[in-house]
């Protein structure tokens, strides 16, 4: 090692490129504020104003560990690795670890070292550098099967206390991670791998890789990330702003519906029935059931006339409306019509009779019309029928405009509306139990049906398309009036290397390339943008926990991203859901046929040994068996057993609380038993999505989900086991939560004091 740099010249190199940085800032601060003086009110909205905003921001936000490591590379070259790539007059001082020159960084070993003779891991607290870790890529050094990479970086890592926030893990990526981090971006690309295999922060890194690499084609379409729940999503939201990137929207399958968020907790029965793939076509029969003709004659008085329709009368009508194949509101129109011709004869019959058409006296009479008016007064009549609110009711009764969300809630809740509709679809039984009071809140299964409600109503969107015109007019209006400002204020505007990499937009674009670039900034500045929009596309969509998903989800993400450019992120051993898919084929399958990639993870970089075996030993009878990750590190840490009182429990988990130190715990209980344990261990934060920072929490299984704490108590595990039919799942989820300690207790009630 003699022949590596020292501390202090690593320091020394650290020195120079948090100068650069800071040298960087102070030029972005000082055009920031010098666009903003110069432009008035129409400049602040500009381009350029936006760009150097969103690059003070990046540079802020990788201060900490900006540089990590370096390649020593056989040609005497030399690499510094960090968060972004930073020049200094066009000689890179730092590679950003996205580029294709730092892959080795992450992948080369001694048998394939990429034309890497050392790679160094530099560990530095604020802007010191506290260690350097060298690996030497030398075959005759390279011990057989060795695959780790940047061990000690690591373990450090990965022995580090949680905080309740979810880290990024760039700085330590394993070969097999960082194939799938750069995997191609097209297509549907499945991975499955254990618990703590770092599927989730994969998924995060490869968002962040593919904005790196497709930015162009992804920054106006956006990434959206979903996840299981909201205090999953609070626990990852820290990383991706960490690696600077900011064009993402992370989402529940509860808030994809625009103005719903679904929290609502419901049985898992429910839930179950209402994402089958058996609901398209319960959604489809509860529209034909909206699309009536009257049983009874209905009679409506128009002008003290009474009308009539029979069904006989509106048939021909709904057929022809049902036959256009438009969805439920854009057909409407074509029913309403064969019905206003209906209404309309019968008006005119009844004032247009000529009473003596067939009078043998009567002179101008025409022999063969009985009828006086002429086509314009049929006419008038129709149009005054249409506006008719009498007659608009009728037809409201029999074809109403229907928005998804009365869609459901009808069938929700009116009287035999959901035995109607689920006839020969599912058992009256199973029926029943969708029966929802009204003015309940919606329930996360709730948003792909209203999805799918909205596709069977279809939306009149007429006036949003006429909206949208007016509103590009006016951006090309506004970019061209930002590029005639520009280009009378080009004098002042700075030349140097960070300038290229912001030139002068008047320069580079015609207006309409600069309206667009404001409508992609729109996005940027508020993802909420495609949040607001049902029918928004997305240029790639990442599932996490993807075997919770149920078939009517996948519906709904399939229609979100129809180029199929997907990464789904799950393990199926871990499924908690009833109706959890057997495999990623039949999942997949309905979609993309065969044409998906599977990638494995098989290395669990959370769960220390002692647990996993453990785990493996409480889940032996597993039926189907699981087969768990190899675990990285072990802690030497046996877990530990008890059975006992509440009281006992709660002495346990004091004592587990005070050896935490910084770090975090968790205890993980069987549904039922979680009010009980709330009152029992009051010291413990707990209910529908509690703050993971703080020290301790209390969760059910479901809650666990995708989390991870230093030390975990499961309680009751049998009950775990036998409380659904996939308990088995359940328990191996909640007996791998923890990074360092596991206890397992066992509540006996009925000796319990209280
Ligand atoms: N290469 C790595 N370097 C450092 N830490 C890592 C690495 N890979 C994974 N980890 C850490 O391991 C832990 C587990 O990762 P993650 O939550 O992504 O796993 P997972 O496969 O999604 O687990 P689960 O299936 O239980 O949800 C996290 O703390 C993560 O930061």
């Amino acid at each position: 090692m003699s022949s590596l740099s020292s501390l202090a010249e690593e320091q020394s190199c650290l020195g120079v490129i948090y100068g650069r940085l800071d040298e960087l800032r102070e030029q972005v601060r000082g055009r920031l504020a010098e666009a903003r003086l110069r432009a008035g009110e129409l400049f602040q909205r500009d381009a350029t104003i936006y760009a150097y905003a969103e690059r003070l921001a990046q540079y802020e936000a990788v201060e900490e560990g900006l540089c990590f490591g370096r390649l020593d590379l056989r040609d005497g070259g030399r690499l510094h690795i960090g968060r972004i790539g930073i020049h200094d007059t066009g000689e890179p001082l730092l590679v950003d670890w996205r580029a294709p020159a730092a892959r080795p960084f992450y992948v080369a070993t001694a048998i394939s070292p990429f034309g890497v003779t050392v790679r160094r891991h530099i560990r530095t607290k604020g802007r010191t550098v506290v260690a350097l870790d060298d690996e030497i890529l030398d075959l005759d050094a390279a011990s057989p099967g060795a695959s780790i990479v940047g061990e000690a970086a690591l373990i450090a890592a990965l022995s580090a206390n949680r905080t309740g926030r979810m880290r990024d893990i760039v700085e330590t990526i394993q070969a097999e991670q960082d194939r799938v981090i750069r995997a191609e971006a097209g297509g549907v690309l499945v991975v499955q791998g254990g618990p703590g295999t770092g599927k989730t922060a994969v998924a995060l890194h490869r968002a962040a890789y593919l904005l790196y690499t497709y930015r162009e084609q992804l920054s106006a379409r956006g990434v959206l990330i979903v996840g299981p729940n909201a205090t999953f999503l609070r626990y990852i939201s820290q990383v991706l702003p960490s690696l600077a990137e900011t064009g993402v929207l992370l989402a529940t399958m509860g808030d994809l519906y625009p103005g719903i968020t679904a929290r609502h907790a419901e049985a898992p029965e429910v839930t179950e029935i209402k994402g089958r793939a058996v609901m398209t076509g319960l959604l489809a029969a509860a529209v034909r059931d909206r699309q009536r003709v009257p049983a009874q004659p209905l009679e409506i008085e128009v002008d003290r006339n009474v009308l009539r329709l029979t069904a006989g009368d509106c048939e021909p009508a709904r057929r022809r409306a049902r036959d256009s194949g438009l969805p439920h509101n854009l057909a409407r129109p074509i029913f309403v019509a064969g019905v206003l011709d209906v209404l309309a004869a019968q008006v005119a019959d009844r004032i247009g009779d000529d009473p003596f058409w067939d009078d043998p006296l009567g002179e101008d009479d025409a022999l063969t019309s009985p009828n006086l008016l002429g086509e314009s007064d049929r006419a008038d009549i129709r149009g005054d029928l249409a506006a008719d609110p009498v007659v608009t009711a009728a037809i409201d009764s029999l074809w109403p405009v229907l928005t998804p969300a009365e869609l459901l809630i009808d069938l929700y809740g009116v009287a035999g509306a959901l035995e109607s509709a689920a006839s020969g679809l599912l058992p009256a039984a199973e029926a029943v139990l969708l029966r929802r009071a009204p003015g309940e809140d919606w329930a996360p299964a709730d948003v792909p049906l209203l999805d799918e409600a909205a596709e069977l109503l279809g939306e009149d969107n007429r006036a949003a398309h006429a909206a949208a015109v007016r509103e590009r007019g006016r951006r090309l209006a506004y970019a061209q009036g930002v590029l005639d400002i520009t280009a009378g204020s080009k004098a002042y505007e700075l030349e140097d290397d960070d300038e290229a990499a912001i030139p002068n937009i008047a320069d580079i674009m015609q207006a309409d390339m600069l309206a667009e670039h404001l409508e992609e900034r729109e996005f940027r500045t508020a993802a909420e943008r495609a949040a607001a929009d049902r029918n928004w596309v997305f240029g790639h969509v990442i599932v996490d926990e993807a075997q919770e998903l149920s078939p009517m989800a996948w519906r709904l993400l399939m229609r979100r991203c129809p180029s199929r450019s997907m990464t789904v992120v799950g393990d199926l051993d871990q499924s908690g859901a009833l109706g959890a898919p057997a495999s990623w084929a039949d999942v997949l399958s309905p979609y993309v046929a065969d044409r998906w990639r599977l990638a494995e993870l098989t290395v669990s970089y959370r769960t220390p040994a002692e647990i996993m075996d453990y785990t493996e030993r409480a889940l032996a009878d597993a039926d189907p068996p699981i087969v768990a990750p190899k675990p990285v590190r072990s802690t030497g840490v046996e877990p530990w057993e008890a059975t006992g009182t509440l009281t006992a429990l709660a002495s346990c988990v004091a004592r587990e609380i005070a050896s935490v130190d910084d770090g975090r715990l968790a205890v993980i209980a069987p549904d039922g038993l979680v009010p009980a344990l709330a009152t029992a261990l009051p010291a413990l934060t707990t209910g529908p999505s509690p703050d993971l920072e703080d020290r301790a929490v209390l969760l059910t299984v479901a809650q666990a989900k995708g989390l991870e704490f230093d030390t975990v108590v499961v309680v009751d595990p049998a009950r775990i086991l036998t409380g659904s039919p996939r308990g088995a799942n359940d328990l191996y989820v909640a007996l791998t939560r923890p990074t360092r300690r596991l206890g397992v207790f066992t509540v006996k009630v009925d000796v319990d004091e209280s």
